[in-house]
């Protein structure tokens, strides 16, 4: 077997940033507004204020503006409704994102679903998900929409493959299954409470960790041949599946950094540039 193929998101986002400046170039000098993202962060979690940063970034680096609200730990479900209520009914802004995880007191599912769904850049809700899944036009999830874009870039083959996601949660797991399937792949979710999922995962074609858990998915269950897709990010480069050894023995993987965290990114700002041209329509 040779070498894995190397899954570079770091590179593909790279070259689609370039591309991204130039479309949104096109749309203003079209004489549409500058698309602009609102970014929304609850609390002081350090992790959350980067990723909100890197994508405050990244829509700078394409030319498109970004509105940064910062509210503190102890915002209420209310005050965070109220918020996004006014985002939804500011024109000026195409996209909301809501930083995941907020802090516990607050209803995650009922703020996340008060997203217009024309503005839901970062497929959150719950109308998101249900016609996605359907098949029919939605932005899908930041995560599993960055993936599927790295998995078709490189030609992976999907319909009729045997994809095993580990993985459940509502911005990941469950949108990841379902982007796969619309794409023909054979689906089985696994979750915590799985229990035979060395087995599962051995017979995957294409894995998918998403469980958030630091090497959860061991190197020796994955079969030699198939498709690493890590979507982890912990600590120290450490992602959800351990890696040893399969770099001489798989398909393809994506490397933990420079693999599924750019392709996040990447989602989240190309759909804001689709939703001010659907707006600008
Ligand atoms: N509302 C959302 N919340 C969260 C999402 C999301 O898609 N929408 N995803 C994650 C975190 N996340 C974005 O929010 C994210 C995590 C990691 C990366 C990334 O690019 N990581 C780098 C390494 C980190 C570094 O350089 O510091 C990499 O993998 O190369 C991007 C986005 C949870 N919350």
């Amino acid at each position: 077997m040779m070498a894995a193929l190397i899954l570079d998101g770091k590179a593909l986002a790279k070259h689609r940033e370039s591309q991204l400046k130039s479309a949104v170039e096109a749309l203003t000098k079209a004489g549409s507004e500058v698309p602009t993202l609102a970014t929304i962060l609850v609390g002081g979690d350090p992790a959350s204020a980067t990723y909100v940063q890197m994508k405050q970034n990244a829509c700078q680096r394409v030319g498109m503006d970004s509105v940064k609200i910062e509210m503190p730990e102890e915002t209420s479900t209310e005050q965070l409704l109220a918020q996004i209520e006014m985002l939804n009914k500011d024109p000026k802004i195409c996209g909301i994102l809501l930083q995941h995880p907020v802090p516990a007191q607050i209803d995650e599912r009922a703020c996340f679903d008060a997203i217009a769904i024309e503005k839901d850049v970062d497929g959150v809700t719950t109308q998101g998900f249900g016609l996605m899944s359907m098949g029919e036009l939605a932005f899908g999830s930041a995560t599993p929409a960055g993936i599927m874009t790295l998995l078709h870039h490189y030609d992976v083959p999907l319909a009729g493959k045997h994809a095993v996601v580990v993985g459940r949660s509502p911005i990941l797991g469950k949108p990841m299954a379902a982007m796969l399937l619309n794409a023909n792949a054979t689906v089985t979710v696994c979750h915590s409470r799985t229990e035979n999922l060395a087995a599962l995962v051995g017979q995957a074609d294409i894995v998918i960790g998403a469980v958030g858990q630091p090497e959860l998915i061991k190197a020796e269950w994955i079969k030699d041949g198939a498709v690493v897709v890590d979507a982890g990010y912990h600590p120290g480069g450490i992602g959800d599946i351990d890696k040893t050894g399969l770099a001489e023995r798989v398909m393809a993987l994506t490397p933990v950094p420079g693999g599924v965290g750019p392709m996040t990114i990447n989602a989240l700002i190309s759909q804001t540039l689709e939703s001010a041209r659907i707006a600008a329509q």
